[in-house]
């Protein structure tokens, strides 16, 4: 199987000057991130560390993070990044929780944590000449990093990806997307969340250059389009919520991105509508719906999004049937085996038993999510943990968005449950209208509830209806279900 260090140390002896990781104020060559996350590997080698004792790497897109990441693995440490924007009180949980050794930062941290805590630009001070051996590198079964998930639905665990796990995911990246032609990789996804995984390391292993873009500059759209428009991107790894946030530039086409000619879309819904259009605007690019959840390794399957599967289906497939490592148990939950299954959630070992049972002497994770199956392919219809109990019936919360979102004056729409005294009472629907509201929010969640009563009981039709002229995104890019459970609707 392939080594990712290895790979990564070729291309490095191969072509060091070329750029492995570029933002829009730095950048690192390959043989700069080779030779600094030795520095890094040697330091930590050096301490008196525990072997295999977690590293929790501290920051937000900047190449000395990934030359953190690759220096703890060097030194046979795996490591657990944790995005800035993460709150102390989590920070800490995870340092508890993962039982780190060391705290490795980018960015200054106010509350001292109890470990020690390093800057990595401080560890790179000695000149270094001596590489790292491979034997003290994360060998094949140990685990190469850690991700928390980020407890939306939950308690956040720590899913532990082996060597050998990722390894076999940027295999399967691959031989299914075309990702060797030389190119450059958007890095979207900040590296607590494992969709980072897709671009950072298939990037990495066939020497390609990574443009990582900010918090800061999503939230200023100006410096977004700036950067989209000179960084020459070819490969786009995203949220469909993200595409669809840069959708409402009427300047995001082909004509401003000219490079761009693979979307890889992975960690929600990719809904009909944000594909049609990107197929309109940027007609040279495939567009591929991959699915998956961080505890099997980033993603497993994916469709190919043609415009006869978009006039077949008004949903978008997650897996053709033939896809080996994807199958429905009987209730409908989608379970995954393969290579890719991680090792489990650390020092969790009643949830690891739980949700990584073995099914005909094979190891397998059972996703929560629920499947159908149609036409040759498998659908996603919502999560198990999305059904919800209001006066005593059941429901489905995706079902009830999927059917506000097909009203004609609706773009999108989340539905989240009320909660008194930890029962649910209500449900409040944030929505996106297609046109600006004209008329009062009163009139037209009137309208709504109207024309959704001929398609749903009214048990399902929300109670309180809020408009907003985009849905808010979390840190990862996805719809951030979590804050709006907390908003107040009128
Ligand atoms: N193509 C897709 N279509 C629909 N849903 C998807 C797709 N890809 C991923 N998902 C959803 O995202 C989930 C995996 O996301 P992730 O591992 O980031 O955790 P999460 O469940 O979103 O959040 P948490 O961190 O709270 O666990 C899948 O289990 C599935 O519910």
């Amino acid at each position: 199987m392939l080594s990712i260090l290895a790979a990564i140390q070729n291309v490095a002896l191969q072509q060091p000057q070329k750029t492995a990781y570029q933002t829009n104020r730095e950048s690192l060559t390959y043989s700069e991130l080779w030779y600094l996350s030795d520095c890094v590997a040697q330091y930590l080698l050096a301490q008196d560390l525990k072997r295999k004792q977690p590293i929790v790497v501290y920051g937000h897109m900047s190449p000395l993070q990934i030359v953190a990441f690759l220096g703890a693995v060097k030194a046979g440490h795996p490591y657990v990044p944790v995005d800035s924007s993460t709150p102390s009180e989590r920070l800490q949980l995870i340092i508890e929780a993962s039982e780190a050794c060391m705290l490795l930062k980018t960015e200054s941290l106010s509350a001292p944590f109890f470990i020690p805590e390093v800057e990595v630009s401080d560890m790179i001070t000695q000149p270094s000449t001596i590489s790292v051996e491979p034997s003290s590198w994360v060998q094949e079964r140990d685990i190469y990093y850690i991700i928390y998930t980020s407890g939306s639905t939950g308690k956040p665990k720590g899913v532990q990806i082996t060597a050998n796990n990722l390894a076999h995911f940027v295999a399967w990246m691959n031989k299914h997307f075309p990702l060797q032609e030389s190119g450059v990789f958007l890095n979207q996804a900040p590296y607590s969340f494992d969709l980072s995984v897709m671009d950072l390391y298939p990037a990495l292993v066939n020497g390609q250059t990574l443009y990582a873009i900010t918090q800061e500059q999503i939230a200023y759209p100006k410096s977004l389009f700036d950067a989209l428009a000179t960084a020459e991107i070819r490969v786009w790894t995203s949220t469909p919520s993200f595409a669809k946030m840069c959708l409402m530039n009427k300047e995001w086409h082909q004509e401003l991105m000219p490079a761009l000619d693979t979307f890889l879309f992975c960690g929600e819904v990719l809904p009909v509508s944000v594909a049609q259009e990107l197929m309109q605007r940027f007609p040279q690019a495939t567009i591929f719906n991959l699915y998956g959840p961080t505890e099997t390794t980033v993603a497993v399957s994916f469709v190919e999004v043609s415009s006869a599967l978009l006039e077949q289906f008004d949903q978008l497939p997650i897996a053709p049937l033939s896809e080996p490592n994807l199958s429905l148990v009987e209730d409908g939950e989608i379970i995954i085996s393969g290579p890719t299954v991680s090792a489990g959630y650390l020092g969790a070992p009643d949830l690891t038993q739980k949700a990584f049972p073995t099914i005909n002497s094979q190891r397998i994770y059972k996703t929560g999510d629920i499947g159908y199956e149609k036409d040759g392919y498998l659908f996603f219809s919502g999560r198990k943990d999305f059904q919800v109990k209001l006066h005593g019936y059941r429901l489905e919360i995706e079902e009830i968005e999927k059917q506000i979102g097909n009203l004609p004056p609706v773009s999108s729409c989340v539905v989240v449950p009320v909660l008194k005294d930890g029962e649910i009472v209500s449900l409040n629907a944030f929505v996106v209208l297609r046109e600006p509201l004209l008329e009062s929010a009163f009139k037209m969640t009137k309208q709504l509830k109207s024309l959704l009563s001929e398609y749903l009981p009214s048990y399902m039709i929300p109670k309180a209806f809020k408009y907003m002229d985009t849905l808010p995104l979390n840190t990862n890019g996805k719809v951030d279900r979590k804050g709006l459970a907390v908003m107040e609707t009128v």
